[in-house]
């Protein structure tokens, strides 16, 4: 198996590279030096007007001056570890616990940039297999250690704290040594792989036998198969394929009690479903590792086109038709006006000169542009395509052309790269998430954006809050929000605390979901009994209770405190 890169400690991507982008398919990374272009000079006046933000220099601390307390993991129990695990994969070291510290939400890379690890684990276990992680749980559970599963490290919402309220010494488990495929049922369209695996090897692996996952969220290069189930994530197809739960068929959990293999035959009538209770568990029951997942044929074709509107309402509107005449593409990103006028900044060259014009033409100059993407047979992505086209014209949608389509495809995953040069500069940036109905998504967009801007907003700076909606269903569909403003350098993780209160406040007032696809985390556990009710909230501790009764998994996240 191919050594799997590491994420750099204080940002996105491999250490030494700052940007990727998709070239034939593959994923490619540029150096350093060529991304400095990638903030165009438009771009970065069209921020500073909009924002009131003075550009500045806000480098992170050299990474080797983050302090990290000295370990908490008493002797004799480190000693049992390494018993059961070997030496090697029982590292307190400090580049190992540093570069398993914290997620990277924007609150994560302002403490790494800071200098600030106070979160760090006090240890790093890897383990080899099912067996050795049920007995390290057993182990942990006797002494009182609290146990962090880690797959790619890529949380946004605070899922990965290395700290404990009760001042217990805590583990993570690294699960990089299980990240291989374990069987490829060609015929029902399954594998089996460890929870370790990233999206790329997996994909590597599955090409072999013309199969693809096709689950590809922005941090696809890093994050990993154990991590989707346990966080429910949704990818840039997930709107044709479905989200990552939908594809779950089966998995293996190690608790502190015991291991629960969930799954199998392709549907069932057994009881409610407990595998939709491990799936979104992120880590409060047990460690994931196992994940059967449905594959599909890889597709012959893929198609991706732009198109615009004259306005949010319009694209809505249009999509709610597609959605209930079962014609959503497989991809569907619609950007609102904020969000398209930024893109088309940020987009140098004649071709987005062109656009803009274009768009003026037409009257879609404060309208807002739609991305479409169609995959499989050539015949049927023609006929899907075909008759969506129809409505989408009837509906007043005008063709951008492929060109705003492939250009997408080809930038998706640079944002997070982009994300670090913003941080440099000053700038507060972050990303929200949350899904409605297609009733009530107008209010909640409304309502989200009204809470950042009026949080965020200073006599002579105010926020952009750029919004798409990011993935379609038959009832409603998910919007993505990206702020991004002037930073507070004084307070900058008070200053995003209560911009996320105040939005979170507002979205599940409007009716909108507490999270459509980041997952709960430390984050958002305050207002789960807002989502589920206090009743649910008890039958969460009640399975946790069970399956894990001194309560060592991942205690900081999901469940309210
Ligand atoms: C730049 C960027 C872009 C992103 N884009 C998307 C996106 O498009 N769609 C999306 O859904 N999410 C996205 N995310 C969020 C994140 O990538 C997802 O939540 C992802 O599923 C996390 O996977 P991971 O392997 O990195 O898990 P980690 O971050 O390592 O862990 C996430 C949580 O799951 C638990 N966990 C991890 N592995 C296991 C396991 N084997 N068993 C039990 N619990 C486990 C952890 O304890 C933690 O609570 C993005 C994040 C970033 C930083």
């Amino acid at each position: 198996m191919a050594e799997q890169p590491e994420l750099t400690i204080q940002g996105w991507g491999p250490p030494g590279t700052r940007v990727a982008h998709v070239a034939d398919g593959a994923l490619e990374l540029t150096a350093d030096a060529a991304v400095k272009r990638t903030l165009p000079k438009a771009a970065r006046k069209h921020l500073a007007r909009e924002l009131g933000w003075t550009p500045r220099s806000t480098p992170p601390v050299p990474v080797d001056s983050i302090e990290l307390a000295p370990s908490r993991l008493p002797v004799p129990v480190r000693a049992e570890l390494v018993t059961l695990l070997g030496l090697e994969n029982v590292r307190d070291d400090r580049d190992s616990r540093l570069r398993r510290t914290g997620g990277k939400s924007y609150l994560d890379l302002l403490r790494r940039r800071s200098g600030d690890a106070t979160d760090a684990p006090d240890a790093v276990l890897t383990p080899a297999d099912t067996a050795q992680t049920a007995a390290l749980l057993e182990l942990c559970t006797r002494h009182g250690v609290v146990v962090v599963p880690f797959g790619g490290g890529t949380s946004v919402v605070g899922g990965l704290s290395g700290t404990d309220v009760d001042d217990r010494p805590v583990v993570v488990v690294d699960l990089s040594r299980m990240a291989g495929v374990v069987s490829v049922d060609v015929p029902s369209s399954l594998v089996t792989a460890g929870p370790g695996m990233r999206g790329p090897a997996l994909e590597d692996a599955l090409a072999e036998h013309d199969l693809t996952l096709g689950h590809l969220p922005q941090s696809w290069e890093f994050a990993t198969l154990g991590g989707y189930a346990a966080t429910r994530s949704a990818g840039q197809a997930s709107t044709g394929i479905g989200r990552f739960d939908e594809l779950v068929t089966g998995l293996t959990l190690a608790t502190p009690t015991g291991v629960l293999e969930l799954g199998h035959a392709p549907a069932s009538a057994a009881g409610p479903d407990l595998l939709g209770l491990a799936l979104g568990s992120e880590g409060t029951l047990g460690v994931i590792t196992e994940v059967t997942v449905r594959v599909r044929p890889r597709p012959r074709t893929e198609e991706y086109e732009g198109w615009s509107f004259r306005s949010w309402a319009a694209g809505l509107a249009a999509l709610q038709r597609l959605a209930r005449h079962d014609l959503l593409p497989d991809v569907v990103r619609l950007s609102d006006p904020d969000e398209t006028r930024a893109n088309l900044m940020l987009a140098s060259g004649a071709g987005a000169r062109a656009l803009r014009g274009a768009l003026r033409g037409r009257g879609h100059g404060d309208g807002c542009l739609l991305v479409v993407g169609w995959q499989g047979l050539p015949t049927i992505v023609r006929a899907r395509q075909r008759a969506a086209t129809s409505l989408l014209r009837e509906d007043g949608g005008k063709r951008a052309g492929t060109r705003v389509g492939e250009s997408w495809e080809r930038h998706r995953f640079e944002a997070p790269y982009l994300r670090d040069r913003l941080l440099d500069v000053g700038l507060l940036v972050e990303t929200l998430e949350t899904a409605a109905t297609w009733s009530a998504l107008p209010t909640v967009y409304d309502a989200a954006r009204r809470a950042l801007r009026e949080a965020l907003s200073t006599p002579g700076t105010q926020p952009l809050v750029m919004t798409h909606l990011s993935h379609g269903y038959a009832t409603g569909g998910s919007l993505y929000l990206t702020v991004l403003a002037d930073r507070d350098d004084d307070l900058p993780i008070q200053q995003w605390l209560t911009a996320k209160r105040a939005a979170t406040d507002a979205v599940l007032a409007a009716g909108g979901t507490l999270t459509h696809h980041h997952a709960v985390g430390a984050d958002h556990r305050p207002w789960l009994d807002r989502e589920i009710g206090p009743r649910g909230v008890d039958v969460l501790r009640a399975v946790k209770a069970t399956l894990d009764p001194a309560g060592i998994c991942n205690p900081g996240v999901l469940l309210p405190s």
